[in-house]
This record gives C-alpha cells, sequence and structure tokens, in this order.
C-alpha cells in the first residue's frame, strides 16, 4: 500500500507541480493550500508524512509542526523552505522535524527525503510497538489470562499503576485480588518501598488497630515495647487492606483519618504521625451494598473507590481455565520434580464445565492434587476430584460406587457451611456455633471453598 504524503504550500502553482512529481515517485498525495487546512485534513485522512512549506500566511509551518506534534507525535514532518538557512533547519530540527530542504530542490533530493522520513518513521512505530509489548509480558508475565474480561483488568492495572490513586479492587474470594493489588505496587514509582499486606477479617478486632497503626510501650497490657503498625511500615510503599467489607466501623473512621490528613496516632500515644501511603483495598463483598446495608462508611467507600478494578469470577472467563491450568502444572511440575506434559481432552472440558465458586485458588488446589496422584505424562480426568463432571452420586438413598470419597465430602463440607451462613444471616460467629466449629475455623474453610458472605442490616439476627 502507497503512503500518502500531505502536501502544505501557499503557491498554488508549485503545489501543483510538486503533487505530480510525489504521485510519480509512488506516493498518494493529499494538498493543503494554508496550516489551517492541513491541520483539518490531519484528522481526518489517514497522512504518513507532512511535507510543509515554513513561510505561509496565517499558521505557519513551524505552528503547523508543532500542532502536528500535539496531535500524532509519530508523524514525520519535513519541511521546506525558498529561504535556506542553518538557522530555519536547526530551529524546526530542533521542534521535531525530521528533515528541512531548501527551495528550489531536486526531485531525486525530494524522494531520499521523504524515504528516509518514512523508513525512520516505521522503524520508530515498530520499535514503540515492541516496548509495549515488552513491557506488558515483562510487567505482568505472572498474571495469567488473554479473556476479553481480563484484558480489561491489566488494561485498568496499566492505567492505575503510576498514579497515587487509591484503589478498591472487588472480586470473589479467589479471583486474584492480592496478585492485582501486587502488580500495582511493584509497576508503581513505589516499587522499591514495601508492600504491606494485612487482612482485615483475620485479625480479631480489639488487635486490629494496634496491627494497623501500632502502639507505644503500655498502650495496654502486654504492650512492653514500642511496636509500629502497618501503616508505618508500608511507608512510602503500599498498603493492602484485604477484606476491607468486614472491617470495624471504628477502625473505618481511622482509615479514613489517614486517608484524609495522612496522619494518625499510635494506640496510647498523643503524638502524630505523618504517613504516605498508598491504599489498595480489596473486598469480596459489594461495598456499595454495604454502605446501604449501614456496615461500610460512604465517606471511605468513596475515598477508596477512586479506581475502582473489578475481577471477573472465573466462570465467567472460561476461555482462561486451560492457560491457568498449563500454568500452574508447570509450576507444580517443577516443585514436585515431575514432567507431566499436559491434560486430556476430557479432562480440560471438565475443568471448564465446572463453576469454580473458589476461582482461580481452587483451580490451583486443583491442579496441585491432580499432580499428586496423576500417574501418566498427562493429567486426566480420573486425576480430577470426581465433583468436578460427576453427577451426585447418592441418588434415592443409594450410593453409586465407586465415588471419590473426598470430593463428595467437600461438597457436603461446602453445602452445609452455607446453609449455617445463610441460616445466622452472615454473622459467621453464629455460622460457627451452628456447625460446631470454632469461627477461626469456619474462616479457614469460607476461604478454601471461596464462599461468598453478605450481612443482613439491623443487628444480630436471632438464630433458629
Ligand atoms: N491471573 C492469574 N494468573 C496466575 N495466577 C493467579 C492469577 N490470579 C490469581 N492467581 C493465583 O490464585 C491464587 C489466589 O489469588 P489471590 O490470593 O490473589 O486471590 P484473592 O482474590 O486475593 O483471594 P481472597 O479474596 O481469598 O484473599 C493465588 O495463588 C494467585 O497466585
Amino acid at each position: 500500500m502507497s503512503h500518502t504524503v500531505l502536501l502544505v504550500d501557499d503557491e498554488a502553482r508549485l503545489a501543483d507541480v510538486l503533487t505530480v512529481a510525489i504521485e510519480r515517485l509512488g506516493y498518494r498525495v493529499l494538498s493543503a493550500d494554508s496550516g489551517e487546512a492541513a491541520l483539518r485534513l490531519l484528522e481526518s485522512e489517514p497522512v504518513d508524512l507532512l511535507l510543509t512549506d515554513l513561510r505561509m500566511p496565517g499558521l505557519s509551518g513551524r505552528d503547523l509542526l508543532r500542532e502536528s506534534k500535539k496531535r500524532r507525535p509519530g508523524l514525520p514532518v519535513v519541511v521546506m523552505t525558498a529561504y535556506s538557512s542553518v538557522k530555519d533547519a536547526v530551529e524546526v530540527i530542533k521542534e521535531g522535524a525530521f528533515d528541512y530542504i531548501g527551495k528550489p530542490f531536486e526531485i531525486d533530493d525530494l524522494e531520499t527525503v521523504l524515504k528516509n522520513a518514512l523508513l525512520l518513521s516505521n522503524a520508530l512505530a515498530d520499535n514503540e510497538r515492541l516496548r509495549k509489548e515488552l513491557v506488558g509480558r515483562y510487567r505482568f508475565d505472572n498474571l495469567v489470562g488473554a479473556s476479553p474480561a481480563f484484558r480489561k483488568v491489566i488494561e485498568s492495572i496499566t492505567e492505575v499503576c503510576e498514579s497515587r490513586a487509591n484503589v478498591l479492587i472487588s472480586g470473589e474470594s479467589g479471583t486474584g485480588k492480592e496478585m492485582v493489588a501486587r502488580a500495582i505496587h511493584y509497576n508503581s514509582p513505589r516499587r522499591d518501598h514495601p508492600f504491606v499486606a494485612i487482612n482485615c477479617a483475620a485479625i480479631p478486632e480489639t488487635l486490629l488497630e494496634s496491627e494497623l497503626f501500632g502502639h507505644v510501650k503500655g498502650a495496654f497490657t502486654g504492650a512492653v515495647v514500642n511496636r509500629p503498625g502497618r501503616f508505618e511500615q508500608a511507608d512510602r510503599g503500599t498498603l493492602f487492606l484485604d477484606e476491607i467489607g468486614d472491617m470495624p466501623t471504628s477502625i473505618q473512621a481511622k482509615i479514613l483519618r489517614v486517608l484524609q490528613e495522612r496522619a494518625f496516632e499510635p494506640v496510647g500515644s498523643v503524638r502524630t504521625r505523618a504517613v504516605d501511603v498508598r491504599i489498595v483495598a480489596a473486598s469480596n463483598k459489594d461495598l456499595r451494598q454495604e454502605v446501604q446495608l449501614g456496615n461500610f462508611r460512604e465517606d471511605l467507600f468513596y475515598r477508596l473507590n477512586v479506581f475502582p478494578i473489578t475481577l471477573p469470577p472465573l466462570r465467567e472467563r472460561v476461555e482462561d481455565i486451560p492457560s491457568l491450568a498449563h500454568f500452574f502444572l508447570e509450576g507444580f511440575n517443577s516443585d514436585m520434580g515431575k514432567r507431566i506434559e499436559g491434560f486430556s481432552p476430557a479432562a480440560l472440558a471438565a475443568m471448564s464445565g465446572y463453576g469454580w465458586p473458589g476461582n482461580i485458588r481452587e483451580l490451583q488446589n486443583c491442579i496441585e492434587r491432580a499432580v499428586i496422584v496423576c500417574k501418566s505424562e498427562q493429567i486426566g480426568e480420573g486425576d480430577l476430584p470426581r465433583y468436578l463432571s460427576a453427577p451426585r452420586p447418592v441418588a434415592n438413598g443409594t450410593p453409586a460406587f465407586p465415588i471419590d470419597l473426598d470430593g463428595e465430602l467437600a461438597r457436603i463440607e461446602q453445602e452445609l457451611i452455607i446453609a449455617a451462613v445463610n441460616r445466622a444471616e452472615g454473622i459467621q460467629v453464629n455460622a460457627a456455633a451452628l456447625l460446631g466449629i470454632n469461627e477461626r475455623s469456619l474462616w479457614h474453610r469460607i476461604k478454601k471453598f471461596g464462599i461468598q458472605i453478605t450481612k443482613r442490616a439491623g443487628g444480630e439476627p436471632p438464630l433458629r
């Protein structure tokens, strides 16, 4: 395909002669008699090179050069002038012109200049494309996935990582929220400072404040030394507040203050400490809904939600299952010194047909188990838990042997937990009591299965 040259000259006769000559060289020519007309063509036409006269009434060649650099930075510009002078040449080159040609010139000279300008701009464009590809690959090489839904996530990370904006990552359990938080940190200007993570749901309310803000000696029984909190540890870096939806309201107010004033006081201290921390928060609950239910402060929600990223559940990015499965297979192969080459079509089909309530973490666990049990060079359907593809093994009280006992027990466990959590209206301590286990054990199981929990509004619900 021939390249398009936009020729700009206010002298109509010369423009006509040049148009014919340039067309003979094999280019398509668009002609404009002023800088203004040229800008309009630049907006609407696919132009590969701008060849402009320097002195023109209205918008001069130099003005046009500047404007074109703003609109199309990669477009090569060649400037022509009747008043050939070194000073003009230096100036236009400084402003970003590719070359300069003094009138009158031989068509052969023009041909060489045009050819070189186009060659260089193609090379630069290729270079930029390759650079972007490489940066993309090395930056996010551990984030596997090419589905449209996941590509959007990568785009969001690319957009936000350079800034200081707070980020709120939403997504079901095991969808990769922490991984994304790390990708943001390690691709941000803060990458040489700490990435500190804290799981707000895993720490009892009484300890959370001191965990976040630290404490001074004597602040409470057991505080025998001054201890810095996570905010201080993350100074100049990133603090990842995981499961922020489970943060008690009293602490939410304190987090809001750090976001607004970039300052806090350790527990037991009256001295204010300044801190420079970027917050990346994550939640597997719908925080907007939590705000409506009165469980989460609206002002904090808006502070955190400056840049929201939503991670799709694995069942909505089924296309990524094979590449994720291979990625995990490679990792476990090398951890366990195995050489399993891949998956049978039936195994891939079973994985693609399953709903993955625990998302990528569940897939990862499943591949780990398969690598352990697999005895051949390919993971087959039989190496995967039966519940991935098998229909229910107990119908009308009669077991359809053989069954996958572990898989079935996991399924029943999951169902009972969901039922208890629903009965307890999302209040985990009550659900744990219903199941006869402690709250911590329940929390671990909820995490393992990726169960979604939504508390209902209106205080402690009665247990039935
Ligand atoms: N795109 C991905 N490519 C490769 N591995 C991934 C990807 N996303 C997540 N993982 C892996 O899946 C597992 C779960 O991810 P992660 O812990 O980031 O999820 P999460 O959403 O933070 O979970 P939770 O809500 O339970 O804290 C991790 O082992 C992580 O390495």
